[in-house]
């Protein structure tokens, strides 16, 4: 499913953030990336979205080169690729519902499935209540499960998540985790970064992989199960 082989990145300093990263994620994985701040876990994961260009190496996605996308295959690979990164990039003058039903609106389905799908999720993440809301007017972790429905709504192929329980309560998390844990049952991969050593142990197929100074230090295999 993803494929990293030999993976460098540099910014301004000589130093790489990502040096020689190399991993195989399959189908079905759920994957905590950690690793301490600055350790390259963001860098790393919006490269595994195409955002960040890598200095050498490559990532494949399903076999294909994410570096070698043509401009007309990205927005089709964007769609298969459910994300939450720090910035939450939700439009804060529209409500929940809006927010949450756009990716479903880009893909045209119907008024009466993105009702249904929209407000499953959102019972799923105890949002129900806001649907109306803008969210320019919820705290920082209602956004952030908001921005957690947006990038589920779809079905996706891969989810990426950085940091996406950063702001929740314990519940909170649990509920998280529980909706990505479903989700992965059914398929879907999810690959999450995280500064929280305590998370992995609440999804017990989950492995994990530890960056530290832009290096991969230690990983868990995939379970025979996932
Ligand atoms: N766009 C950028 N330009 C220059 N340097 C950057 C950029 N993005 C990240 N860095 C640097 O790369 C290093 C790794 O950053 P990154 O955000 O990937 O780490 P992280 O493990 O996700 O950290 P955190 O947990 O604090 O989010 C840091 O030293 C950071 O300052």
């Amino acid at each position: 499913m993803i494929q990293c082989l030999h993976v460098f990145k540099t910014y301004d300093s000589p130093n790489p953030v990502l040096q020689d990263i190399n991993l195989e994620i399959f189908q079905g994985d759920f994957v905590f990336l950690l690793g301490k701040s600055g350790s390259g876990k963001s860098t790393f994961l919006k490269a595994l979205f195409g955002l960040t260009p890598l200095d050498r190496g490559h990532i494949f996605i399903e076999g294909k080169d994410i570096s070698q996308l043509t401009p007309r295959e990205v927005p089709y690979f964007r769609r298969e690729v459910g994300t939450v990164f720090q910035d939450f990039k939700l439009l804060t003058h529209k409500s929940v519902f809006k927010n949450v039903a756009l990716p479903l609106e880009i893909v045209g389905r119907d008024d009466l499935f993105i009702q249904k799908r929209v407000h499953t999720i959102l019972s799923d993440l105890n949002l129900d209540q806001k649907a109306d809301v803008p969210c320019g007017h919820l705290s920082a972790a209602e956004q952030q499960r908001v921005a957690i429905a947006r990038a589920v709504v779809n079905d996706p192929v891969i989810f990426l998540g950085d940091e996406p329980t950063a702001s929740l309560d314990a519940q909170e998390v649990r509920q998280v985790l529980r909706l990505l844990d479903d989700m992965r049952i059914i398929g879907t991969t999810v690959v999450l970064t995280t500064h929280n050593a305590s998370l992995p142990a609440m999804v017990p197929q989950s492995r994990v992989v530890v960056l530290h100074q832009g290096r991969l230090i230690e990983q868990t295999a995939s379970s025979p199960s996932s």
